[in-house]
């Protein structure tokens, strides 16, 4: 374990270095790793353990997209590739990565095939945390843990391919086998983490369903619309008005935001960026602190796991969110900016290979 100091509180992150491929190989190899749910980190995962060389099947509804999803993917039916039940009985590691309402609808299926000794794998603290709401109550003779990726499995994958690896949260909740932990861990560097810091069920789900309400997805989508809505209000055209709001965000400011920090982004803009924007930091901050702490209050008291399970577990949640993202994408802030993407000189818009 590395020990890292995090402005002041000093962690134990675990890193490649002490933590190399071929130890979570030996930890695991007599395991079969089960992967249950095939849409957005359950492919990422189970490819990125198959060409880490670990032993991997995949349980898919046969004659799903999702089960022809895994054959494209080269998962072979009868061999890799089984219904559902029969993956999570010959599974001993049983990765369930069906969607945080799936796995309701799914746990008294997946239960009677979590036999002593075997390992129940989450990516997210959901079923367990708000078990009141989801039923998801594991056996007591078996092990119970999660590897996090901060961040979607598109990136999981796709950083996978590119040599990089993603970072991850991993927890223990249930140590039956006294090997809990270097399983987690384990798991967590085979699905192409690059190094893992520790949390518990309950921190990863409360941080992670803030985060992505919050700064990650729904804050910054929000701020981007009010912004590009004043600007357009006042006469900019829609080009000026996302290039301001987005495109430079993304491409130059972020960044370099992300190789040496905000305010070494700051110093590398004029001098009267900086005084404005510390300036409006503090109003900003003010403005939206309460929102925050409303929006932690709402996934502490469980009512986000409540609409999330309301909403997603109805027969056509898929089809709600697809129109309201489809909303999304033709409002005019971004179908500028589905413009402004096809001008960037090196066109490098990857094309939008997403896994699912
Ligand atoms: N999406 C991400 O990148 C990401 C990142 C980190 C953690 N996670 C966590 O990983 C887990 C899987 O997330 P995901 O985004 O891959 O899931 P998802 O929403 O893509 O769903 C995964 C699969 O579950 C299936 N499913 C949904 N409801 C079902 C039901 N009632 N019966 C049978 N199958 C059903 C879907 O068809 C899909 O194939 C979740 O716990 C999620 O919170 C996801
Ligand atoms: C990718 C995210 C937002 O980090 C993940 O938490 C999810 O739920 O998809
Ligand atoms: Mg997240
Ligand atoms: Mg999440």
């Amino acid at each position: 374990m590395a020990k890292i100091n995090f402005g002041g509180t000093i962690e134990e992150v675990v890193t490649r270095e002490e933590f190399p491929m071929e130890k979570a190989l030996d930890i695991l190899k007599n395991e079969t790793i089960a992967i249950i749910g095939y849409g957005v980190q359950g492919p990422a995962q189970a490819l990125n353990l198959r060409d880490n060389g670990f032993n991997v099947i995949v349980g898919q509804r046969k004659g799903s997209k999702t089960w022809d999803k895994a054959v494209e993917h080269g998962w072979v039916p009868g061999k890799t590739l089984f219904e559902i039940e029969e993956a999570a009985q010959r599974g001993t590691v049983i990765e369930f990565l069906l969607s945080d309402a799936g796995q309701i609808a799914l746990w008294p299926t997946i239960k009677p095939f979590l036999t002593k000794g075997k390992t129940l794998y989450f990516s997210h603290g959901f079923g367990i945390t708000f078990k009141e709401q989801t039923g998801i109550i594991p056996p007591a003779d078996i092990d119970v843990v999660l590897a996090a990726p901060k961040g979607s499995g598109t990136s999981v994958r796709r950083l996978f391919l590119q040599g990089k690896g993603i970072n991850s949260s991993y927890a223990v909740f249930q140590d039956a086998t006294g090997n809990a932990k270097q399983k987690a861990i384990a798991l967590g560097i085979g699905v192409g983490s690059g190094y893992l810091f520790e949390t518990d069920f309950k921190k990863e789900v409360y941080s992670d369903l803030s985060g992505e309400r919050g700064t990650l997805m729904g804050a910054i989508a929000g701020i981007f619309e009010a912004q590009y809505e004043v600007l357009r209000a006042n006469g900019h055209s829609p080009s000026e008005a996302f290039n301001e709001t987005v495109e430079e965000l993304t491409q130059s400011l972020m960044p370099l935001v992300a190789e040496n920090g905000m305010d070494w982004m700051y110093a590398n803009c004029s001098t009267t960026a900086q005084r404005g924007a510390l300036d409006w930091k503090k109003k900003f901050k003010a403005a939206t602190l309460p929102v925050f702490q409303e929006l932690y209050k709402s996934v502490a008291t469980g009512a986000e796991a409540k609409r999330t399970i309301e909403t997603c577990s109805k027969p056509d949640y898929r089809e709600k969110l697809a129109e309201e993202l489809k909303e999304l994408r033709e409002s005019e802030l971004w179908q500028a900016g589905a413009a402004v993407r096809q001008l960037r000189p090196e066109k490098n818009t990857v094309e939008a290979s997403m896994i699912n």
